[in-house]
């Protein structure tokens, strides 16, 4: 049987397939290719181009495949264009994953472990945050991932779904064997964006607010390596299979760094100065986000290995040195 990854072909999917490989497992991606590459999909992955909206698709897929679990990460994840284009989110994220869950309950399929997000909380109360606490998205991003774990929690009661929601901290870094890494365009990420600087493709990394309650008045948050988030999905679905129920997790280092701290670290690890500005604020950032992940310690054995950020930066480095447009050919 096969685990069928839904956005294999991007970032954190196509990751995630190099480690279900890795483990002797029969992948299946499924991506309609809008900001992921099928060059990004491992070549012993069985590939459809498909949309998840398109439940015709979804079934000759379900038909055709045996399936034992699905993985989830085809979404629209951009915070800032989710305040100017609310229903592209709602659409792909709510309604693509309404189309999906309809065709898993149709087709008997009832695992899914899915990609939620940090942004779910909002302005934290306190950090470390703990899975349990207060969920107030501040952008429609968040709101829609909470709604997707909403929607499967519902499902749950009425077909007998068993599901995992994950929510990720700040992906970062790439593949150890330098074959895959993060390609988004436009990026937005930060680390990503520092490295265009020694790549050459930037002057200068713009600071989003030196005014916010920290040490050095930039934003902190929590940067977990994507092989790490890659293990952490294959966990669950192993603590799915073995019967677990659902439950959400967090995914983080459980230790923060400010956007000044990352432009530091780069400067280190590539040797070039990296000049950086001071801009304003970005809407909707709040001030500090730091994952407790105990939780994901504890009852899935989860054990973040790239737990040191110039060893993450190195690795993103390495990635964007020898790839500097990404996947596309130049
Ligand atoms: N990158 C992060 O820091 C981060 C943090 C928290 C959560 N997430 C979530 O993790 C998931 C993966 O993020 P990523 O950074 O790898 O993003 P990504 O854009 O690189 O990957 C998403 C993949 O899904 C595909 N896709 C999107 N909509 C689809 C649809 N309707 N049908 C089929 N395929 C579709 C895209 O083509 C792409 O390959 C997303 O759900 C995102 O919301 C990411
Ligand atoms: O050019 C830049 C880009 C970013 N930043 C700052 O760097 C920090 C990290 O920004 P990212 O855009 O890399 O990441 P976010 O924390 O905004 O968001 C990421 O993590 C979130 C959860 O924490 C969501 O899941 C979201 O999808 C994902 O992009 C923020 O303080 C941001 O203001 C800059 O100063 N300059």
């Amino acid at each position: 049987m096969a685990i069928l990854v839904l956005g294999g072909a991007g970032y954190i999917g196509s990751h995630t397939v190099y480690e279900l490989i890795d483990a002797g497992r029969d992948v299946v991606v499924a991506d309609n290719l809008q900001t992921g590459f099928k060059a990004a999909v491992h070549p012993k992955a069985k590939f459809y181009q498909l949309d998840i909206r398109d439940r015709g698709a979804l079934d000759t897929l379900f038909q055709a495949e045996d399936i034992e679990g699905v993985i989830h990460f085809a979404a629209s994840s951009q915070v800032g264009e989710s305040m100017s284009d609310p229903l592209k989110y709602y659409d792909n994220n709510l309604h693509g994953t309404m189309v999906l869950l309809q065709a898993m309950v149709a087709h008997g399929v009832d695992k899914i472990v899915f990609s939620s997000t940090a942004a779910a909380y909002g302005e934290p109360e306190r950090v470390p945050i703990l899975e349990s606490d207060t969920t107030c998205p501040t952008n429609c991003y968040g709101q829609t991932k909470l709604a997707m774990e909403q929607m499967m929690s519902w499902v749950s009661k009425a077909h007998g779904l068993k599901y995992v929601a994950l929510r990720y901290f700040n992906a970062c870094g790439a593949h150890v064997s330098g074959e895959i890494g993060e390609a988004h365009d436009p990026e937005t990420h930060l680390i990503p964006i520092i490295l265009q600087v020694p790549n050459g493709q930037r002057e200068a990394v713009s600071v989003f607010g030196d005014d916010y309650p920290t040490k050095d008045g930039t934003c902190i948050r929590d940067y977990i390596h994507v092989t790490d988030l890659a293990q952490a999905h294959i966990l669950a679905l192993d603590y799915l299979m073995k019967g677990g129920d659902n439950n959400i997790f967090n995914l983080g280092n459980g230790v923060g760094f400010t956007v000044q701290e990352v432009i530091d670290v780069a400067r280190s690890v590539t040797g070039h100065p990296i000049p950086a500005r001071i801009a304003p604020r970005r809407a909707g950032d709040p001030a500090q986000l730091i994952a407790s992940s105990e939780k994901a310690m504890k009852v899935l054995g989860w054990q973040p290995k790239y737990n040191d950020l110039p060893t993450i930066v190195a690795s993103a480095w390495a990635w964007h040195k020898s790839h500097p447009h990404g996947f596309e050919e130049v």
